[in-house]
Parts: structure tokens; C-alpha cells; sequence
């Protein structure tokens, strides 16, 4: 088995002439925790969207342990092993947190949605949905099985964020506060046990004790052996959190290595010396 989890080779994105990614290439090794940073605009969340599916590229390749997943869709990805949460936080807002959590579960359904590669033959669609309807009012012992699972593993991502959500468990998205809905997202991504857990600025919003619970979660879920690809503004915790740091300025990568290397670069100091403001006025040294 490989060291490396993901590898991005001259990875290609453009939109309308602009060149978001300009053909980049980098790695995210086993257990490591990479991070992208750069000025507002750099393609950094494009980035995101090429290796998790939701956007496809115009050239290059991604593969997931060893295997190429950049002509897959997002679902299939999925199945792979990426989960991801995103920049604005994405919560099915009337669905409770534990329901949230259950819906990241649903690609992971096997005994309570059989069939499911018929559903994309036209002529056969209509069996799966059959199967699992019979299965939702009258259940197998495969199916109860995997309920207690799903059940269980719900059980435990409310455990992570005993303190914050553990009280919240029923109640609808729409009722939590910003940093609840953000923790909610990352239950869900982190529900499926995910190769590799991808975070588009997981503490966007957070005041600095908030941002700071959400660095030693990142630390805990380092130390337990996650691998993480993270986009993030707030520069001390990505120093502090990150193996790997890798710097985007117009769609290139212009630097990348530890972060003490990283920080030290000229060509970095730079690009965010020239555009201080957008990125909240966060010094880098
Ligand atoms: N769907 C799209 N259509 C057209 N242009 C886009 C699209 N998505 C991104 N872009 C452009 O691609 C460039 C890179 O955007 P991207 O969102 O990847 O940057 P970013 O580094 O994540 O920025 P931020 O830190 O503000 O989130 C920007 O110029 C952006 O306007």
C-alpha cells in the first residue's frame, strides 16, 4: 500500500478563459494533514470541487489510492472515501442533527436499498424502489442489522461534539447557531469513517474560542490518523494543524512544504503582503 492517499497531477480548471486552476499538481500523504492556502481567488475551493467531484476538469488527473476518480461524480467519490463539508456550511435545515447525520449515511445503505445498480436502467428502475419500500414497512433482519449500525455510528459523531450537540440531537438545523450547523457538517462528513476528510474553511464565521474547539478537534482527529485537505484563512491554526502547506496565487501552486518552511518564503510573504485585506488583515509572520 502507497504512502500517498491522493494524487493531484496537472490539474486543470477554467471558466469562460479564466484559468482557476492553472494546472497544478501535489499529494496528500496517508494520515498526513495537507493545507491550501492564498489570497481570496487563488482556487483554492475550486480546488475542493475538482478532487470531490462536484466540478470536473479540464485536464489532469486526481487518483485516490492509486486509483484515477476525476471522470467519477461526487456520489461515486463519495463511495470512494472523500467526504467533504463545505465553505458556507450545508445543513438540510428542518432535518434534525441526528437526521443530517443519517443522510450522509444513505451511499453506505446496503441491506435497506438492494438493487441499487438497477436503478439506472430505465426499463428496471421501479425494483429497487419496490425492495425498498417493502424493506421501510416491513423490514429483514439484514436491514434492523444495519439500522443499529447507522444508529450507532450517529451515536457516536454526537459524541465528538458531546458538549455541543449532544443536547441539540433532535432538534431542526434551523435552530443552531452557526457554529452548531458547521459542527453538524463535519459529523456528517466524518460519519462515513472517509480516507481522506475534506474541509473548506471549517471555522469561517467562529469567533476565536470557537475557532480555537475547532483546532483541537482538528488536532485529536490528526492524532487518532485522519487525513485532511484543508482550505483555510485563519493562518495560526493552519500553521499549527497542518504536516504540509501549500500555497495558491492565481490558480498556481507558488509554494509548498511545513509550515515553518512555508512561512519563510519569499514569494508567499508576497502574494499576501500585495492583498493583506483579503485575507482579513492576517499577518503571516
Ligand atoms: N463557477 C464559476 N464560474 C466562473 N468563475 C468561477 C467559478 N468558480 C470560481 N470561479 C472563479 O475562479 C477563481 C478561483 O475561485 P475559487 O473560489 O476557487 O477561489 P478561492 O481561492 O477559493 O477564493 P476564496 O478564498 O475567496 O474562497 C476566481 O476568480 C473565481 O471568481
Amino acid at each position: 500500500m502507497s504512502d500517498v492517499l491522493l494524487d493531484v497531477r496537472d490539474l486543470e480548471r477554467h471558466f469562460e478563459g479564466l484559468a482557476a486552476v492553472d494546472g497544478i499538481s501535489f499529494t496528500v500523504g496517508r494520515g498526513e494533514v495537507v493545507s491550501i492556502i492564498g489570497p481570496n481567488g487563488s482556487g483554492k475551493t475550486t480546488t475542493l470541487n475538482l478532487v470531490t467531484g462536484a466540478l470536473r476538469p479540464n485536464g489532469g488527473t486526481i487518483a485516490l489510492d492509486g486509483e484515477r476518480i476525476d471522470r467519477a461524480d461526487s456520489a461515486k467519490i463519495a463511495e470512494h472515501g472523500i467526504a467533504r463539508t463545505f465553505q458556507n456550511g450545508r445543513v438540510f435545515a428542518t432535518l434534525s442533527v441526528a437526521d443530517n447525520i443519517e443522510v450522509g449515511l444513505h451511499s453506505t445503505l446496503r441491506a435497506n436499498r438492494p438493487f441499487r445498480r438497477l436503478s439506472n436502467l430505465f426499463l428496471l428502475r421501479w425494483v429497487p424502489l419496490l425492495a425498498e419500500l417493502y424493506i421501510a414497512i416491513v423490514g429483514t433482519p439484514a436491514s434492523r442489522r444495519e439500522q443499529r449500525r447507522i444508529d450507532e455510528v450517529i451515536a457516536a459523531e454526537i459524541d465528538r461534539f458531546e458538549a455541543r450537540l449532544g443536547p441539540r440531537r433532535d432538534d431542526p438545523a434551523y435552530s443552531l447557531s452557526y457554529a452548531n450547523r458547521r459542527r453538524t457538517e463535519i459529523a456528517r462528513a466524518l460519519a462515513l469513517d472517509p480516507k481522506l476528510l475534506v474541509l473548506d474553511e471549517p471555522t469561517a464565521g467562529m469567533n476565536q474560542s470557537e475557532t480555537a474547539e475547532v483546532l483541537q478537534q482538528l488536532l485529536e482527529l490528526k492524532a487518532a490518523g485522519q487525513t485532511i485537505l484543508l482550505v483555510e484563512h485563519k493562518l495560526d491554526l493552519v500553521m499549527t494543524v497542518s504536516d504540509r502547506v501549500i500555497v495558491m496565487d492565481g490558480g498556481r501552486i507558488i509554494a509548498q512544504g511545513r509550515p515553518e518552511e512555508v512561512r519563510r518564503d519569499t514569494a508567499v510573504v508576497e502574494a499576501y503582503l500585495g492583498r493583506r485585506r483579503g485575507l482579513g488583515g492576517v499577518d503571516l509572520v
